[in-house]
């Protein structure tokens, strides 16, 4: 297998690091138009550099589009002439919907929406994708893919904004919370490394307890709280604050944000 990842930002740096740990592909295509910043991968065997997106897409099976939305239509119109049908093209640029990929290649190509999070890099990402009509095939290998890279699952396209903010951005809203757990735990006269070692490892804890059973949240955070104790008395004063009420509010705003971003 031959991947090509179009723009190595934020993502797609991202993206190629968990492709590069999991020894998926026997070529990698890395592109952006300033290579000088990727010299970390410089001296890795079957990995290409280049600012030539038109080579990356004629040596690859796989194209993943990690630019941002603006150059989107520049960028697949450069390569457009390159495309074939056995191509699997994924896209993971946040709010530009397939049928907009549609309008610019036609509907021939096997078109991939994916919606991973930079916990690619360490293979932990979790990613939701859909496709199109024609890459329906497509699908089980696009799986195959990411869950090399963490876990993924299908989405109707409709999903793909809640998708978004839940997954991509959620990463960003997890380490907030845990950055507000670290204040709190140095306040309590924790040091800042020893803290966040403890917030992480619990959160990962509350993670598997939740993905290994079938409790819902609450049913642990029974377990936890003993009647009269500290755990009750630090929850409810977090919901006297508006703990809940703010992270929906927040999730609400992201995804009004990235709907109004795909309508454009
Ligand atoms: N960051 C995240 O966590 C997530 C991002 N996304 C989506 O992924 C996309 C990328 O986001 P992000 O990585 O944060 O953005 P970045 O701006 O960090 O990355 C975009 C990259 O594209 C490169 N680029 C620009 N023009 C070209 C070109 N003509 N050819 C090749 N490469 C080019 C830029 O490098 P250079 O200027 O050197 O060319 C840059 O490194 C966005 O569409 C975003 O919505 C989706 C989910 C999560
Ligand atoms: O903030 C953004 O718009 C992009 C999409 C999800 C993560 N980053």
């Amino acid at each position: 297998m031959k991947i090509a990842i179009i723009g190595a930002g934020n993502l797609g740096l991202a993206i190629a690091k968990g492709i590069i740990n999991s020894k998926i592909t026997e070529t990698l295509y890395i592109t952006k138009r300033n290579i000088k910043t990727l010299q970390e991968l410089d001296t890795l065997d079957n990995v290409f550099l280049t600012s030539d997106n038109r080579e990356a897409v004629k040596n690859s099976d796989i194209v993943i589009f990690a630019i941002q939305p603006a150059h989107m239509q520049e960028i697949i119109l450069d390569c457009k002439d390159l495309f074939k049908e056995e191509q699997t093209l994924i896209s993971v640029v946040a709010g530009f919907n397939i049928h907009k990929i549609e309008d610019i290649i036609g509907d021939n190509l096997s078109i991939i929406q994916a919606m991973p999070n930079t916990a690619i890099s360490v293979n932990q990402s979790m990613t939701c994708i859909c496709s199109n009509k024609k890459g329906k095939e497509k699908i089980n290998l696009a799986q195959n893919i990411f869950n090399q890279l963490g876990y993924s699952i299908e989405v109707p396209e409709e999903q793909m904004q809640a998708a978004t903010v839940i997954c991509s951005s959620g990463i960003a809203f997890w380490m907030r919370l845990i950055h507000a757990q670290t204040q709190g735990a140095i306040e309590l006269g924790l040091e800042p490394k020893e803290a966040v070692d403890m917030i992480t490892h619990t959160c990962i804890g509350a993670a598997r307890l939740l993905i290994s059973g079938n409790n819902h949240p609450e049913q642990e955070i029974d377990k936890v709280t003993t009647p009269g104790g500290c755990t009750i008395a630090g929850l409810n004063e977090m919901e006297h604050q508006g703990l809940s009420s703010s992270i929906i509010k927040g999730l609400l705003a992201s995804y009004n944000k990235i709907s109004k971003i795909a309508k454009n």
